[in-house]
């Protein structure tokens, strides 16, 4: 039995079609989502958070179905810890004030147990120091770490996050990948990112979303493994038939896709690579605000 079984799911918005048809299914170690805007994963995500149903399809989270009776979504929503691109919190409250709010929610109901594990996931994430501080008060990058805290509370069987680096400075970011490979020892870690080079770090796995559907699902290096040879540095402006080039630091050109411009070098290609040249054109849309 795997921790999530997705088939044939569909999601419809309105007009807009979120997923389409999605085949999918999740075991122990971490995933990578990645995709542009608009290309489901937050959608996706939720529907394995059950909090939100597909419109068609069959949605199996550790063996039982989160929209067969109150009591197997109850029994699911234990295993499960959830952090949301968004989350508010409620009033002024402390760092351990707001976790424990939650850990009252999934019915912690021994206060002493209770405390113990909020202290526990509180510590995880580094911020045992910063317990008795207002969330209010701390910086964009702690409190996205209160947000995973409790999603890490009763050590869930799936853990669901939903761009969990982002306002993470990179030592930060290092800390959470750490923290996060451990846990995919023992949990199906499933998270969204825009950031490939957390996707390259950590994930066995990654899947490409875009426009609802599944382009791509299997390993970091068989996607990179698609961009051997389309790849090259060059000294002189690229021709127009590039998908994307840009000019690094060292004032030479990175060239991804098309004709290798005169005098070009091939070069390893990144994550990153793969991922834009695997969208083609619909790829532009993620670099173009840079
Ligand atoms: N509540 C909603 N009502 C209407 N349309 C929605 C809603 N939520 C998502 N959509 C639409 O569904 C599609 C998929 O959105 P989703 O948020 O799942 O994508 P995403 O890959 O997470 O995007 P992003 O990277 O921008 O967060 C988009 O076209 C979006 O506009």
């Amino acid at each position: 039995m795997n921790a999530v079984d997705l088939t044939a799911v569909t999601k419809t918005y309105g007009r807009t079609r979120a997923l389409d048809a999605v085949d999918l299914s999740f075991d122990r170690g971490v995933t990578g989502l990645l995709g542009p805007n608009g290309a489901g994963k937050t959608t996706l995500l939720r529907i394995v958070a059950t909090s939100i149903a597909a419109d068609r399809g069959d949605v199996r989270l550790l063996g039982r179905d989160p929209h067969g009776s109150h009591a197997e979504l109850t029994e699911i929503r234990r295993e499960l810890g959830y952090l949301p691109q968004e989350l508010g919190y409620p009033g002024d409250m402390t760092a351990f004030g707001f976790v424990e709010y939650v850990a009252v929610l999934k019915e912690w109901n021994d206060r002493g147990r209770r405390h113990r594990e909020v202290r526990r996931v509180l510590e995880l994430v580094g911020l045992g120091d910063l317990a008795t501080k207002r969330v209010s008060k701390l910086s964009g990058g702690q409190r996205r770490r209160v947000a995973l805290a409790q999603a890490l509370l009763g050590d869930p069987r799936i853990l669901v996050l939903d761009e969990p680096t982002t306002g993470l400075d990179p030592t930060q970011r290092a800390d959470l990948r750490r923290t996060l490979s451990a846990l995919g020892g023992r949990c199906a870690v499933l998270l969204s990112t825009h950031q490939t080079e957390d996707v390259a770090a950590l994930c066995e796995r990654v899947v490409v979303l875009a426009g609802g559907t599944v382009r791509f699902d299997g390993t970091v290096t068989d996607l990179v493994a698609t961009a051997a040879g389309r790849v090259w540095l060059c000294d002189d402006e690229p021709g127009t038939d590039a998908l994307v080039s840009w000019r690094t630091g060292t004032g030479r050109h990175h060239v991804v896709g098309g004709t290798p411009p005169p005098g070009a070098v091939p070069t390893d290609p990144t994550l990153e690579d793969a991922y834009l040249l695997m969208l083609g054109a619909d790829a532009h849309a993620v670099r173009a605000p840079a």
